[in-house]
């Protein structure tokens, strides 16, 4: 059994008094066990949230890296190293939006996901199609290239202790998000295809669903099969909502 995963991608929000007033309201959410917990919020944000974090169960992550493991003359990244020592757990690798606003490409992701792995953090990959992309057919086809992407260099074992988000690109901030039977199409065939390699870790690895989850929805996206919780944005800047989302990972 797959012990659910609930995460928080804060995005590009917040000033240091906002997060405070998030951090106080998701004290209660913090200290049930309800799920696993984790948060991504800004950068800048990390070293107040390690703090406030310190005595719970919830874990910390980045919602990005640089694509080396060590510090160095690079300005204006961060490196995986400097994460580890500020806190983080995990790194959030491949979001659609610095995908396709930022123009990253798989080559740049792989090097990411290597150099995050080799400073001890855990990467939460993501991997989604766009709108045109599904209406191609496409979806199934997009979603397990992102993923060999990753297997064919790094090999299956760089899944063992890594986790995967499938987030449909349509869905996200859209208010839009996958059906139940959507999402659990796609997570049953990145399961499959990690199978194809070990099935065991295809067994263990946590596959989150993200793209406009929210308290109304996602009790019956997490009561799907392979769905082992949610990597959510929006709702995640509101502590009473997002509480109501981990709350309905302990029911699934
Ligand atoms: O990382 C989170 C996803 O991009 C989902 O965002 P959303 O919940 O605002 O749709």
């Amino acid at each position: 059994m797959r012990r659910p995963l609930v995460a928080a991608n804060w995005k590009m929000h917040g000033t240091r008094e906002s997060v405070n007033a998030l951090l106080a309201g998701l004290f209660q959410p913090l200290s049930t066990d309800c799920a696993d917990i984790l948060l991504f919020p800004a950068y800048l944000h990390i070293g107040q949230v390690a703090k406030a974090l310190t005595g719970t169960t919830a874990a910390l992550g980045a919602q990005n890296c640089a694509e080396q493991a060590e510090e160095g003359a690079l300005t204006g990244e961060i490196a995986p190293c400097q994460l580890k020592d500020a806190g983080c757990h995990w790194v959030l690798l491949g979001h659609s939006e610095r995908r396709l606003q930022l123009g990253e490409t798989d080559a740049q992701i792989v090097r990411k996901f290597a150099a995050a792995q080799s400073a001890g953090l855990r990467p939460l990959l993501c991997v989604g199609e766009t709108q045109s992309q599904r209406e191609a057919g496409e979806t199934l086809k997009v979603v397990t290239q992102q993923l060999s992407a990753v297997i064919d260099v790094l090999g299956i074992d760089a899944f063992a202790q890594a986790a995967l988000a499938y987030e449909p690109v349509w869905a996200i901030g859209s208010g839009l998000s996958a059906s139940p039977e959507q999402a659990q199409e796609v997570h049953a065939a990145i399961r499959t295809q990690l199978a194809g390699y070990s099935a065991e870790i295809a067994k263990k690895v946590r596959i989150l669903y993200g793209g406009s989850v929210k308290a109304a929805n996602a009790a019956e996206l997490f009561a799907m099969q392979d769905i082992d919780g949610g990597l959510v944005g929006g709702a995640s800047l509101n502590a009473q909502e997002f509480g109501a989302i981990c709350r309905a990972a302990l029911g699934s």
